[in-house]
């Protein structure tokens, strides 16, 4: 794990958050995209080396849709970047962690990515993010 490579914040309505993040950090927001297979919009910020990730469902079926109606806006997950998201998915596999895909899928801002369940993390859901254009 190099560092951590987002934060990821659930929120109602992707606009009004934007807005409010781009006055809190006085940035503005660098890239908005569609993950559809994950069923969400997303929106990036970045203050020095930190992302902020924006999080709206795109449906009711999205995973973002079940947090907030469970939990309400807030932190949804922590981003950790990786040199080889492979690699670190057999290491965690084989100490006991339990992840939430098989194999690295399509994630935002060109990424592959992994889900570790929250329950494996002392309540905290975690992402592995490995830049699709490192891959050799
Ligand atoms: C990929 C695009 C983008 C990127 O960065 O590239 C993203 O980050 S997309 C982010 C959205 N996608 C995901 O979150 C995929 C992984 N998440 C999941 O598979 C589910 O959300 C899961 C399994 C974490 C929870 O599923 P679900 O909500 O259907 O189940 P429960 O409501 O029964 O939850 C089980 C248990 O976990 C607690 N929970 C749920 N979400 C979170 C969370 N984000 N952080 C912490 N804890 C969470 C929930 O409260 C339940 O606990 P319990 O004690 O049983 O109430
Ligand atoms: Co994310």
């Amino acid at each position: 794990m190099n560092k951590v490579e987002h934060i990821g914040i659930a929120v109602t309505d992707i606009h009004v958050a934007g807005n409010i993040y781009e006055t809190l950090l006085n940035t503005s927001v660098y890239k908005t995209e569609t993950v559809k297979s994950e069923g969400v919009l997303t929106a990036f910020l970045q203050t020095g080396p930190n992302k902020i990730e924006l999080l709206q469902a795109l449906n009711d079926d999205s995973p973002i849709a079940r947090f907030i109606a469970k939990k309400g806006e807030g932190i949804h997950h922590i981003a950790f970047e990786v040199d080889d998201i492979v690699a670190e998915m057999h290491r965690l596999k084989s100490e006991g962690f339990v992840l939430l895909n098989d194999e690295p899928k399509q994630g935002a801002d060109n990424k592959l990515v992994c889900f570790v369940h929250p329950k494996s993390a002392n309540g905290v859901l975690i992402e592995l993010c490995q830049g699709i254009e490192s891959r050799d």
